[in-house]
Order: C-alpha cells, then structure tokens, then sequence
C-alpha cells in the first residue's frame, strides 16, 4: 500500500506543475480529465500563505498557472514565480491580470477566446426581455397572488421589444452574437466600440452619450479597462433616459453602480439586468427591492456545455504549451 502510495507521488513528481489559483469554476470539471497528465498544486487547499505554499514547491520549476476571474495575477504574484511562462485563464475577461506585467516578464496568457460569447449573448438577450416583459417580476406576483379571485388585469404592462433602438457597447464576438439575435427580435441596432467597424454597417457613436441619445436600451459587452472604467456614468444614464434599459453582461466595473443604483430610485432609468457587479460578490441591498431590475450571479457563461467545451481548450493549451507548441487561443498584450 505505502509502494502504491509512493509511486503514485513519484508519478505525480514527473508530471509538468500548473500552479491552481482560486479555483476557477470549471477546475471541477478539469481536474479529473486531465490530473494524469499535470501535477495541479492547489494553494487553496493548503493551510499556508501563497507564498510559502509556492517556496514548498520549488518555485523554478512552476511554469504554468491556471486561474479564473476572481484571482488577480498581479505583479506581486508575479514576482513569486520566477520561472512562470503562461498565465492561462478559464475566462473570455482578462482585468484580472496584469497583461503589462506579463509582456515584461515574457509570461505568454491565454484564455477562452468567444467561446462563451453564444451563452453570453444568450443571456443578455435574456436579461433584456425578462427586465421589459418583465417575467421575473409576473413569476414573483402569480405565486404572490395565487388566489381565484385575484384579477390578473392588475398586473402591470411591460415593454414591447421589437422595434427597440438597441445600442451595442463592444462590438466584439459577445456584442456580435447579441446583435445576431436581437436583429430577429426586429431591433434597430447601433454601436459603440474602440474603433469603427469596417465589417458592419450599424451606426456607429464614438461617444457613449450619444449612442445611450439615440437608444432605448444599452447592453455592455465590453472588456473592462481604463477606458471602459465607468464607461456607463449619471449622463449616459439621463440620456438614455426614463424609459431606458440597461444590460450589462461584461465587467461591474463597466458602471458607475453607485450613480446607477440612484438613477432606479429616482426612476431616471426605466431598469435594468444585471449579470455582474461592481464589487462581486457583493449586490447593492437596494436592487433587491426593485422590480424593474433582473439579477443574475455572474453566471452568463455557465453552461453544462461551455463547462466541457472550455475543460478540452485549456486542456489543449496545456498539452500545446507543455510541448512547445503554438497555443490554441492566446491574449494579446499591450505593447
Ligand atoms: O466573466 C466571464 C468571463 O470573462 O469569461
């Protein structure tokens, strides 16, 4: 038994280390397929600092982390890893490293490319028609009001979607996947992004105020960045205006959620559906008393299916980097 046990660590002790970090969710699912082929250190296992977890296990030869977005790879962490190449991420999001540390280092990142932009969309659109046909809301008020004598002719008038002027912030493969399905909604789309697209022929606004002037509704599904930091303040809110709705499906950090929250209580806003928050895992108390806000935990690109598609890419980009081999999907950094 203790040979079993023995061998079974010398065979582990030969496989190529990936450093864990926070896990991400889809590490579950990861770690069974492919335990035999990398040796995961699992830090958050561990009673000891992250430090002294990774002095343990002799640093030189850690090569590779594997992490999700609720792990910031900063510079500090960095600095522990002197041998570290590849930062890869089970995320499409990349704010949580810092990409300029890695160019310096010469650590190469990789994440999901638009592998989850199709659940994404799919959840935007979602949000969208659950905030202004307002199912969530009917859903809460008939298991409220389930009694025969209840009139149902009580129970307020949503918003029709067909025929919106929808204003796409990032027009990436996320915002492209929203578009492809909001156009058979019959919506009027228009868009802002980093550059005009040469490839589409939408509207395009350079200035946010101006895109949020000429809509109905704005879903965000840019990357946070410097630029995009509250990208979504007090004056893009007031003119989008009172009947206005607001999806954001990319980062919190995307909106002013503060000014955000202010505007539904005044009722500047007409509502909103929102898939992540500033400050997660933290929801501002006052959203939960709002019928014209739609709430969901960060979890757009949780599918059975993105789950196993996204386990055989980083599986892959393993494989590839541990065998000098082109990476399947990789992250450009900045210059
Ligand atoms: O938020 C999810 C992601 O960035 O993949």
């Amino acid at each position: 038994m203790a040979e079993e046990a023995n061998n079974c660590s010398n065979h582990l002790q030969d496989l190529p280390k990936v450093l864990v970090l926070g896990p991400p969710l889809s590490f579950q699912f990861l770690q069974p397929l492919y335990s035999h082929k990398f040796n995961f250190l699992k830090p958050h296992l561990s009673d000891f600092s992250l430090q002294h977890f990774i002095n343990h296990h002799h640093p030189p030869s850690i090569l590779a982390i594997l992490c999700g977005t609720k792990f910031s790879v900063t510079a500090d962490v960095l600095r522990l890893l002197p041998s570290l190449r590849l930062v890869l991420t089970a995320s499409a999001g990349t704010d949580h490293i810092d990409l300029s540390d890695c160019r310096r280092c010469g650590i190469q990142v990789t994440g999901v490319g638009a592998l989850f932009s199709e659940d994404v969309a799919d959840m935007a659109v979602a949000l969208l028609v659950d905030g202004m046909r307002k199912i969530s809301e009917a859903d809460r008020w008939l298991r409220k009001n389930n009694r025969d004598n209840t009139p149902w002719d009580l129970f307020p008038l949503g918003s029709k979607l067909s025929g919106k002027r929808v204003g796409i912030v990032g027009l990436g493969s996320i915002g492209m996947e929203v578009v492809k399905r909001l156009e058979s909604f019959g919506c009027i789309i228009s868009y802002n992004s980093k550059h005009k697209k040469a490839t589409v022929s939408y509207p395009f606004y350079d200035s946010v105020v101006e895109l949020a002037t000429n809509c109905d509704v704005l879903v965000l599904c840019c990357a946070l960045n410097e630029q995009t930091k509250h990208i979504i303040n007090r004056e893009v809110i007031l003119a989008l205006g009172k009947g206005g709705f607001i999806v954001n499906v990319g980062r919190g950090g995307l909106i002013d959620e503060t000014e955000l929250v202010k505007c539904l209580m005044e009722g500047e806003i007409g509502g909103a559906g929102f898939d992540v928050f500033e400050n997660e895992p933290h929801v501002p108390k006052e959203l939960f008393k709002m019928d014209n806000v739609v709430l969901s935990p960060h979890s757009a690109a949780i599918t059975v299916e993105s789950f196993m598609d996204v386990c055989e890419l980083i599986g892959g980009n393993l494989e590839a980097f541990f065998s000098n081999k082109p990476l399947l999907t990789s992250v450009m950094l900045p210059k």
